[in-house]
């Protein structure tokens, strides 16, 4: 994690995929914390792989799970999620590669994001058979609002970088990694002379209706979570969709 002029990038590097599992998780955790102890005055999120933001939430971690397990797992989603979300510094995502389901939550929960040309990024739960929590939800309506988040939601679309762009998901596409990362400098260079306390009142402002909602269900939204992957259809299809992907590999 280099700190450029009080700047980081956090690059995302867990082959092949960068998927999201409690250690994954804890770390990217454990990072939001430093960045803001140390008074970081931006972030950038990327990954190390060339095709690949993050392809989501390990569905390893959700597939015939020990159930205190999955419980953990999901709390750490949940308390990664919630110190991304709040932080008081600019955070930019820089999408380089593919970013489906928890890739793209982890994309929307910054404040700016650039995407490069043809990778695909949505919340797709609906298409497996599972749902993207209301938190999900939430921070796909606050991108692109409410006409736009109930179509995508809905269906589990995925969005090209070009559809992206056009429907507000994305602020910008850069031509390449580097032009992405350039990009991102760009929009924390432009947020550096902002009063900080007034810019991440502001920010705070903005998001505290939907951390709230969190924050006040979080058992509740544990139990869902657990009460959902924990039925047999949902373990099937989840069994399924893993072939599916290694099949693809094969
Ligand atoms: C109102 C609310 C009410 C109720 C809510 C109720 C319940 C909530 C319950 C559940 C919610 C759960 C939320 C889940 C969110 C998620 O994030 S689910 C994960 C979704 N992710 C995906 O669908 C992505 C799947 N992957 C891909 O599409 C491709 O891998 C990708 C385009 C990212 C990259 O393609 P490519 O480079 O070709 O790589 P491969 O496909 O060949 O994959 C390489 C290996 O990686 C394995 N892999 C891929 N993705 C995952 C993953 N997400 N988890 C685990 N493993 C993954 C893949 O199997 C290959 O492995 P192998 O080499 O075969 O061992």
């Amino acid at each position: 994690m280099p700190l450029k002029m009080g700047v980081a990038t956090v690059t995302m590097n867990r082959p092949p995929v960068n998927s999201l599992n409690t250690e994954h998780l804890e770390t990217l955790h454990r990072t939001f914390i430093r960045l803001e102890n140390e008074k970081c005055r931006g972030m950038i999120l990327t990954s190390s792989s060339p095709t690949v933001f993050s392809a989501g939430l390990d569905i390893r971690e959700m597939y015939k799970p020990e159930l205190e397990k999955a419980r953990k797992f999901w709390r750490t989603l949940q308390d990664m999620w919630l110190k991304l979300y709040s932080s008081p510094y600019p955070t930019v995502a820089a999408i380089n590669g593919h970013a489906p389901a928890g890739g793209c939550l982890l994309s929307l929960s910054c404040e700016y994001r650039v995407i490069v040309p043809k990778v695909r990024m949505g919340l797709n739960e609906t298409q497996l058979g599972i749902v993207a929590p209301q938190w999900f939800q939430d921070c796909m309506r606050n991108a692109i609002g409410e006409r736009e988040a109930e179509k995508a939601l809905i269906a589990g679309r995925m969005f090209s970088s070009e559809e992206a762009l056009k429907v507000g998901l994305v602020d910008e596409i850069a031509q390449n990694k580097e032009e992405c990362i350039q990009k991102a400098e760009a929009f924390l260079a432009s947020q550096a002379n902002l009063p900080m306390l007034a810019r991440k009142t502001v920010k705070l402002g903005f998001r505290h209706q939907t951390l709230s909602r969190l924050l006040t269900g979080r058992e509740a939204d544990t139990k869902i979570f657990i009460d959902y992957i924990f039925q047999p259809k949902v373990q099937k299809g989840l069994e399924m969709y893993l072939q599916s992907l290694s099949k693809k590999a094969a």
